[in-house]
């Protein structure tokens, strides 16, 4: 694992930016097609918007598949969604083809929208467990990453797939990737910046291993797999080693 840190967000994002291009790169000479999984919430808003004014030209984005680590159970227009999100900071601005952006089909039904994009990943991925090239990951305060919230069954979930459940703590089924499924992508990122993170941060990589409270602690390297977090000083200001 690898702690990039830097003294502020801005260099975080143009850390990650760069870190994207670049596994963006090296994925599509190697199988020519880049898949990723983003993540939702506030954090990855400017990351995108960095893509769009420095990165329209240095990546090929006609090869590039957009997927969702977790989504909220609301309409893909509702201010909420991952989707629209990401739609209104990365995918409009840079006029990405929709056949290549995979949104959760929230209206089906959170069970059912979990099914489908089982089924839709199994299929683009030819009836292999999903490998993307990279998955981003934010984390929240209460140490949840994806929608893998503390005391939440889906953190027992050995399965590497999309799972739809009510999470109490903010009163709406939300559909996320399992932590199998995300621990096998070749590369993963984390994308952490913000004082109101250290305590978090501390908790992941530093505390005794306690799951149930701290569940992005469920997120790890493995043998052929490459974990990188990007945060700056004050997302790392309670780190005791850095
Ligand atoms: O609910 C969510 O929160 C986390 C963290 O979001 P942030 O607003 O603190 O950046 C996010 O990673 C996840 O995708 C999202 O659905």
């Amino acid at each position: 694992m690898k702690l990039n840190i830097f003294k502020t967000a801005d260099e975080v994002l143009a850390s990650l930016a760069d870190f994207f291009a670049k596994t963006a790169k090296e994925a599509i000479e190697k199988h020519d097609r880049f898949t990723v999984a983003l993540s939702g919430g506030s954090s990855p808003k400017k990351l995108h918007e960095l893509l769009v004014s420095d990165y329209r030209d240095k990546i090929e984005w006609n090869k590039v598949w957009f997927f969702f680590g977790d989504e909220r159970d609301v309409p893909l227009t509702d201010s909420q969604s991952n989707y629209l999100m990401a739609k209104n900071t990365l995918f409009d601005p840079l006029g990405i083809d929709p056949a290549h952006i995979f949104p959760v089909h929230t209206d089906l039904g959170a069970e059912e929208a979990a099914k489908h994009y089982t089924l839709n990943l199994i299929s683009f991925f030819d009836g292999h467990n999903a490998c993307f090239d990279l998955v981003i990951l934010g984390l929240g305060d209460n140490s949840h990453t994806a929608s893998l919230f503390p005391h939440t069954s889906v953190l027992k979930d050995e399965s590497a797939s999309i799972q739809a459940l009510y999470i109490d703590e903010v009163k709406m089924n939300r559909i996320t990737f399992t932590a199998p499924l995300i621990n096998n992508a070749h590369h993963i990122a984390f994308l952490v910046y913000g004082e109101g993170k250290a305590e978090a941060v501390k908790h992941i990589l530093e505390d005794a291993k306690n799951i149930p409270e701290y569940p992005a602690q469920l997120i790890i390297e493995t043998s052929d797999g490459d974990l990188q977090w990007f945060m700056d000083e004050g997302a790392a200001s309670k780190l005791e080693k850095k």
